[in-house]
């Protein structure tokens, strides 16, 4: 079986963070492993309070994760603090980790901050280099790229601006969008549209988290990047389209709306 590992925060409501990352990365037939960042009390309508690791247990949970079994992909998700980023990149360079995606976690739909100021200018400069594939938002693109965005023509110049800064394929999410859901991958050499409708579903908690750990899945199965993408939004679209309705707030999506077994019958009267 193929593996992957997700660095990143827990969500106690199991829409965003660690939790939708091993579903979706069980989902999409790998065994999914984690490293915890940080405990968020949260739910579908905000993030209540945030409890950080120390770096050396973050280092601790990684390196127990790489000396045993070795993940075929690395997904990072929320990291708060600078101390803790740097821990991560230093890590990732000990292992020379494949397949490295980094979702540049700064605000929760829910409006909630989810990194601090100085952490910003360290996720730039010791995490992103190392990344393959960055995937921000547009809002994250914009702080990325230090340019507004309000078109298709500005996402893939601030796409561009980024992945040159960083040497890595860009992934410029869409889904902030209100026409469509169309994201742009932008490599050193092509400009790819992953295009997509947009889904009349409130309940897009996580979102980001899921597509991020469903890509990883899929280069820890040895496909392509453009073709991790392609299967990462097919996936997505699906399990918006199950229109799962929890919470009070923008809820969760249903992350196992393909999987059918003799385990997953309806409950018991
Ligand atoms: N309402 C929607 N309908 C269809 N796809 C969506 C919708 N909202 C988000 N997406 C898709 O979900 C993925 C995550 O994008 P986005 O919501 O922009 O990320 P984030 O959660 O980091 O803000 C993208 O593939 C985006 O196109
Ligand atoms: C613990 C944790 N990590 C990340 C997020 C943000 O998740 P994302 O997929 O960007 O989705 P939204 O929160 O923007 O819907 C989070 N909320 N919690």
């Amino acid at each position: 079986m193929k593996t992957a590992l997700t660095i990143a925060g827990s969500d106690s409501s199991g829409g965003a963070g660690i939790q939708a990352d091993i579903k979706t990365m069980a989902a999409n037939g790998v065994y999914a492993m984690s490293a915890i960042t940080a405990l968020t009390a949260q739910n579908t309508t905000g993030v209540s309070d945030i409890m950080e690791v120390t770096p050396k247990f973050l280092g601790e949970q990684i390196d127990s994760v790489f000396t045993d079994i070795r993940p075929g992909a690395v997904k990072i998700g929320m990291v708060a603090s600078a101390q803790l980023i740097s821990k991560i990149a230093e890590k990732l360079k000990e292992y020379d980790a494949k397949n490295v995606v980094v979702d540049p976690v700064m605000v929760a739909t829910s409006g909630a901050k989810l990194i601090s100021d100085d952490a910003i200018e360290t996720l730039k400069t010791e995490l992103m280099p190392l990344a393959d594939l960055l995937t921000p938002n547009i809002p994250e693109a914009e702080v990325l790229a230090d340019m507004k965005i309000g078109s298709e023509a500005e996402m893939e110049a601030a796409a561009g601006i980024i992945s040159r800064k960083y040497g890595c394929d860009v992934l410029c999410k869409g889904g902030h969008k209100v026409s469509d859901a169309s994201d742009l991958l932008c490599t050193d050499s092509q400009r790819i549209w992953f295009r997509g409708e947009r889904i009349d579903n409130p309940n897009t908690h996580g979102t980001g988290c899921t597509l991020s750990s469903a890509i990883a899945s899929n280069l820890a199965k040895g496909f392509s990047m453009e073709k991790s993408i392609e299967r990462a939004k097919a996936y997505i679209t699906g399990a918006l389209s199950a229109r799962l309705d929890l919470g009070q707030g923008s809820g969760p999506m249903d992350h196992t709306f393909d999987i059918k077994s003799a385990f997953t019958e309806e409950a018991a009267e």
